[in-house]
């Protein structure tokens, strides 16, 4: 049975942040999927994931923080680590769903949770760190956007007491505590990754209960070092977390490799067949820059693999143009008020206004290549994950002409759990290729 009125509803401002999205997504569908899934991006991700992203999400929803005169007047906004997380309160504005459950792109779900949606809002587990506050990393709530307005005008007059979405919207729902239990969700719908360390023989009593597991903290699972020949995270980079999570680090990176790291692979072919022979699809990659429709005379000389990044194809010289030909761009939708898909589009994704074009002409730096997979095809899965693109061609779905939102807008500085981003970038300049990286051989 679907409901196509209720989601489950995650976020991603780059591309790091995809990779997560990827996987939860496809740990949703692998349990029996029965809501609609969605994931909200900002400008600063890619073309490449992007479509990536459409084929595992229904909805693909560009939000734009700085596109907003509301936001504009919010003080806090000066301190940019605080950009992303306003992004999540977005999510109040998908008032075309009547309930959603909100899951951090660091969650994992190991079983059906579709009981979620028998809660109202605001429902959330506990945070491990002060039982008294929930974690926002999963919780249920109703989209309004009298809720959406409330909680930004909560933000301007009161901050944020973490300096980020956990501890605005504790404040918000500020008698959460003490006022009604149903919506304090069992810590299986949460279960922090790390509790298993600290509270062992709880782990051992209600650990195989787990329903979501959640990477909360500085170190990401795509921040370890993963064997794909012994399927298990190496043990120096496991380090305190023990047993338990290192099991829970593997689960991930399995549903990586056997269900996410396939879509790479479906693009590569989609590539292939669009522009058979083309000396200009790098490695599969024709649309690479931040600007998803390039025009044939502009330079492309930072989207394409830089020299020296192996590649199973040679990348081209650095002033031959964009490539005119390619998978089109994902449709995505860029107005702030409501998030509401528009008529007549195909379904489970929403459209893109034609907005001119952008000024964001320069081709992003951060843009990845096509990921290099040439010493992961023996222990990748050969069959094609569960994913959208079987509900019909995703080509449907995708628009050629999409343009990104005028005001391009970087991400604000990393966030603490991405420091290691950089030095994955260090590596290559694709972040699949830096996952691959990740790979041991
Ligand atoms: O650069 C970023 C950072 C975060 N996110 C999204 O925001 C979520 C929260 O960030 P995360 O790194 O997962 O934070 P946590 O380590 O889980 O830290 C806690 O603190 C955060 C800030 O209050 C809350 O958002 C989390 O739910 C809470 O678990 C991520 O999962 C993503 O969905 C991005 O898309 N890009
Ligand atoms: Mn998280």
């Amino acid at each position: 049975m679907s409901v196509v009125d209720q989601a489950f509803v995650t976020l991603a401002t780059n591309d790091i942040y995809c990779q997560g999205a990827l996987v939860l997504g496809q740990s949703l569908r692998s349990h029996r999927l029965t809501r609609r899934l969605v994931v909200l991006i900002t400008p600063q991700v890619s073309g490449p994931l992007r479509l990536l992203l459409s084929k595992v999400f229904d909805e693909v929803v560009e939000v734009n923080l700085m596109d907003s005169e509301d936001y504009v007047h919010l003080a806090f906004l000066r301190r940019p680590e605080l950009g992303v997380t306003l992004t999540k309160l977005h999510c109040w504005r998908l008032t075309h769903y009547s309930k959603c459950v909100f899951l951090d792109a660091d969650t994992l779900v190991l079983a059906n949770i579709d009981e979620l949606f028998e809660r109202g809002e605001f429902s959330a587990a506990s945070d491990p760190g002060w039982p008294d506050c929930f974690n926002s990393g999963v919780f249920v709530f109703q989209p309004s956007l009298e809720t959406h307005k409330r909680m930004l005008q909560h933000a301007t007059e009161y901050g944020s007491f973490d300096g980020a979405d956990q501890g605005l919207l504790n404040s918000f729902f500020s008698n959460w505590p003490t006022a009604d239990i149903r919506k304090h969700l069992p810590f299986i719908y949460n279960l922090s990754s790390s509790s298993a360390y600290t509270y062992g023989p709880a782990f051992k009593q209600f650990g195989s209960s787990a329903k979501v597991v959640h990477f909360l903290g500085s170190t990401k699972p795509w921040n370890y070092k993963y064997n794909p020949r012994t399927g298990s995270v190496s043990e120096q980079s496991v380090g305190l977390g023990g047993q338990h999570q290192a099991t829970f680090l593997n689960l991930w990176w399995h549903t990586y490799q056997s269900s996410v790291l396939p879509l790479y692979e479906t693009l590569r072919a989609v590539e292939t067949h669009a522009c058979p022979g083309h000396a200009v699809c790098p490695s599969g990659v024709a649309v690479p820059c931040a600007n998803p429709t390039p025009s044939a005379a502009e330079p492309c000389a930072t989207s394409t693999p830089s020299a020296g990044v192996p590649g199973a194809n040679p990348a081209p010289e650095a002033d031959q143009p964009c490539p005119t030909r390619g998978p089109p761009e994902p449709k995505v939708k860029v107005e702030e008020t409501p998030l509401v898909p528009d008529e007549g589009h195909s379904e489970g994704t929403v459209g893109c206004p034609e907005t001119g074009t952008s000024p964001g002409t320069t081709c992003d730096p951060l843009s990845p290549p096509y990921p290099q997979f040439a010493d992961l095809t023996e222990t990748q899965t050969a069959s094609q994950p569960e994913n959208k693109a079987e509900s019909g061609p995703y080509e449907k779905t995708l628009d050629a002409s999409q343009e990104r939102s005028a005001e391009f807008t970087r991400d604000p500085g990393p966030q603490d759990g991405l420091e290691v981003v950089p030095k994955l970038f260090a590596l290559s300049d694709g972040v699949a290729t830096a996952m691959a990286s990740h790979l041991l051989t």
